[in-house]
C-alpha cells in the first residue's frame, strides 16, 4: 500500500481516470466492495502496476532443481545441473523493457486495450508459485479502491523534520527498504476527503461495520 501511495504523489496523471471509473460504478452514497470489481478493471490494473513497478518480492525466493535439466530461453539452450539454486527475478522479470514500454514509470494503462478492458495475459508473474496470491490482491485491490473513492492523495508541503528542507520524494533504490520484502522508506503524504459527504459516508460504515474477528473469519469458513 506503501508503494501505491508513493506513486499517486509521483505519477498522478492517471488518478482522474480511476475515480472517474470508480465513481460511475459506485456513486457518491456507499464505498466501493468486492461486488464492484468485475466493473472496475481500472483498480484491477492499478493493483498489477503497484505489483509490477515496485515488487514487494524483488528477488523471489530459492528454489532447488531435483533434476538435470535443460531450459529454453529467447532460442538459447541451458543447461540446469541438478542441485542448482534458483531465483525467479521479479524485478527483471516486471521490468523487462521488451514487454514494458517506460518500464520505470507508474502506468496503470499499459495493462488495459482500446475498450478499457485488461489485456488478455495482464496477471501478475511474480505470482507464480505464492500460496498468498488470491489474499494479497484482494487486500490491494479492496484498500485501492476504497482510497481513491475517498480521498485525493497528494504530497506534503511540511518541511523533513531532518533537513528543514521540503520533502525530497524518491522512487530510486535509496528510497526503499529490504532485499528479501521491499517497500519504501517513511515518507509523508496528505489524504484529503473528496468531499465532505464522502468523509461522512467513510466514517458511517466504519462505525456500522463488523470489527470482532471472531465473527468475520467463521462466516468466510463457510465459501
Ligand atoms: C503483495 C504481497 C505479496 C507479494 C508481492 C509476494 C511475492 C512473492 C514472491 C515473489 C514469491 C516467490 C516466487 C518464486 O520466486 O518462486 C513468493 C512466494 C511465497 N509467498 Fe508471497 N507474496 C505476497 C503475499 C504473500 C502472502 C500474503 C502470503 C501468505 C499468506 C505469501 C506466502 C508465500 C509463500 C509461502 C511463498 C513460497 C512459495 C514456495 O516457494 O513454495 N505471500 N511470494
Amino acid at each position: 500500500m506503501h508503494t501505491f501511495i508513493l506513486a499517486c504523489i509521483l505519477y498522478p496523471k492517471w488518478i482522474p481516470h480511476a475515480q472517474r471509473e470508480i465513481d460511475a460504478i459506485v456513486g457518491e452514497d456507499r464505498i466501493p466492495s468486492f461486488k464492484d470489481r468485475s466493473r472496475l478493471p481500472y483498480v484491477e490494473a492499478i493493483v498489477r502496476e503497484t505489483l509490477r513497478w515496485r515488487p514487494a518480492g524483488r528477488f523471489g525466493v530459492p528454489h532447488q532443481s531435483t533434476a538435470d535439466d535443460v531450459v529454453e530461453y529467447k532460442g538459447i539452450e541451458y543447461f540446469i545441473p541438478k542441485g542448482s539454486i534458483l531465483f525467479a527475478v521479479s524485478w527483471a522479470i516486471e521490468h523487462d523493457q521488451e514487454i514494458f514500454e517506460h518500464h520505470d514509470l507508474f502506468q496503470p494503462d499499459r495493462f488495459l486495450d482500446d475498450t478499457n478492458n485488461l489485456k488478455a495475459g495482464y496477471e501478475t508473474t511474480i505470482f507464480t508459485v505464492c500460496p498468498g496470491m488470491p489474499f494479497a490482491e484482494r487486500s490491494l485491490w479492496i484498500n485501492i479502491a476504497m482510497m481513491l473513492w475517498t480521498f485525493n492523495i497528494g504530497k506534503s508541503d511540511e518541511p523533513d523534520p531532518k533537513t528543514g528542507l521540503p520533502f525530497r520524494y524518491d522512487d530510486g533504490d535509496s528510497a526503499f527498504h529490504g532485499e528479501f520484502a521491499s517497500g519504501p522508506l517513511k515518507f509523508p503524504a496528505v489524504f484529503k476527503p473528496r468531499s465532505a459527504h464522502r468523509a461522512e459516508v467513510a466514517r458511517q460504515e466504519w462505525a456500522v461495520c463488523e470489527k470482532d474477528l471472531n465473527v468475520l473469519l467463521p462466516q468466510y469458513k463457510e465459501h
